[in-house]
């Protein structure tokens, strides 16, 4: 383990595709969209808000080391920062992405659904809905500037945003891969593929477990643009701006004819959902395979 700034990182983590190498060219890439020195930042722990009021946009960056799984503590920061950005009237869009190097979220944090109680599962869960109706139904534009891996619940973070811009990198693969794991995406995340890629490609790709490449994840419309790894975050900026040229009270009315109907469907529901995966999660044989996957991900490191 390598101790960066009081945070405890796998050094792995750090050395992982080159990213202190690259984070000079990215620190340009930043700077040249004009989001390098001299911005204020803020946030938490683990969501740093780099915002650029004169444009109107924040950018969101999860940086939870060493792979953004989406912990407890991460759902809730995320939400408390996406809850201050929607009541900022400076603020009409947000970038969401990464400070991590090759990963943009692990998706759920397998160890908040191993081996813990009903009741921290009922927590674990209601933070997930939370921050997926508060994403999914936004009134900011939400671009995606996925700068890593995103499978499975990082996916769903993605899919909730307006527009999604992916690094043109093997190891930025993107999509449901619940199967893989022998667990089942909810029917929100389903919903969300469906009203994605269609009906077809979804049922495909959330049976088979598949992760994306970036050519086939845009081939497929999981992702909207496919750009080398550098110029990611100023590609999601550009298109930020083609966003903002819409007058927001046409754009937001819109957005909420075309998502409601979907948000809804678990809104008025939150409760029965919340059992529904308690009830499945605490099963023996769902806990065995959580279990065994999460061992061979160790092993692997
Ligand atoms: C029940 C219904 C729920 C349905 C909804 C959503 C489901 C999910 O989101 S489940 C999570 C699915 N996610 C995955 O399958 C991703 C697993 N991780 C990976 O594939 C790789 O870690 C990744 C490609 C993201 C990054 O690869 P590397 O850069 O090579 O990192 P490592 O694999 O070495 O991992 C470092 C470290 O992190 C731990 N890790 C990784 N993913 C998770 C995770 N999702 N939850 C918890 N911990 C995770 C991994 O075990 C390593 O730990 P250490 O060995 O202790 O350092």
């Amino acid at each position: 383990m390598a101790l960066m700034a009081g945070l405890r990182v796998p050094a792995r983590a750090l050395l992982r595709s080159g990213c202190w190498l690259r984070g000079a060219a990215l620190a340009g890439a930043e700077a040249a969209a004009g989001l390098g020195a001299g911005v204020r930042r803020f946030g938490s722990q683990r969501v740093l808000v780099e915002p650029d009021p004169a444009a109107g946009v924040a950018v969101v960056k999860l940086k939870s080391p060493p792979v953004n799984s989406l912990s407890l503590e991460l759902l809730t920061e995320l939400v408390i920062s996406l809850e201050k950005l929607d009541n900022d009237k400076t603020f009409r869009g947000i970038v969401l992405t990464s400070d991590l190097c090759g990963v943009f979220s692990a998706g759920l944090d397998l160890t908040e659904l191993c081996g813990r109680s009903p009741a921290h599962y009922a927590e674990y869960w209601r933070a997930l809905q939370e921050l997926w109706l508060r994403l999914y139904l936004s009134g900011l534009v939400s671009v995606a500037a996925v700068n890593g891996a995103s499978p499975a619940g990082g996916c769903l973070l993605c899919l909730s945003c307006d527009y999604r811009v992916l690094a043109d990198s093997p190891s930025c693969v993107i999509g449901p891969n619940e199967t893989r794991l022998g667990i089942v995406a909810p029917f929100w995340f389903k919903d969300c593929m469906v009203n994605t890629v269609g009906h077809r490609a979804a049922e495909q790709a959330l049976q088979l477990g598949t992760l994306f490449p970036p050519a086939e994840a845009l081939r497929v419309g999981l992702v909207d643009q496919v750009v080398p790894e550098d110029q990611v975050q100023s590609t999601a900026l550009a298109a930020m701006a083609r966003w903002l040229a819409i007058p927001d009270h046409a754009r937001q009315l819109t957005k909420s004819m075309m998502r409601k109907p979907t948000a809804d469907r678990l809104a008025k529901h939150r409760e029965a959902d919340v059992q529904s995966f308690v009830s499945f999660v605490s099963r023996d044989s769902i806990q065995k395979a959580l279990q065994t996957y999460l061992e061979k991900l160790k092993q692997k490191g």
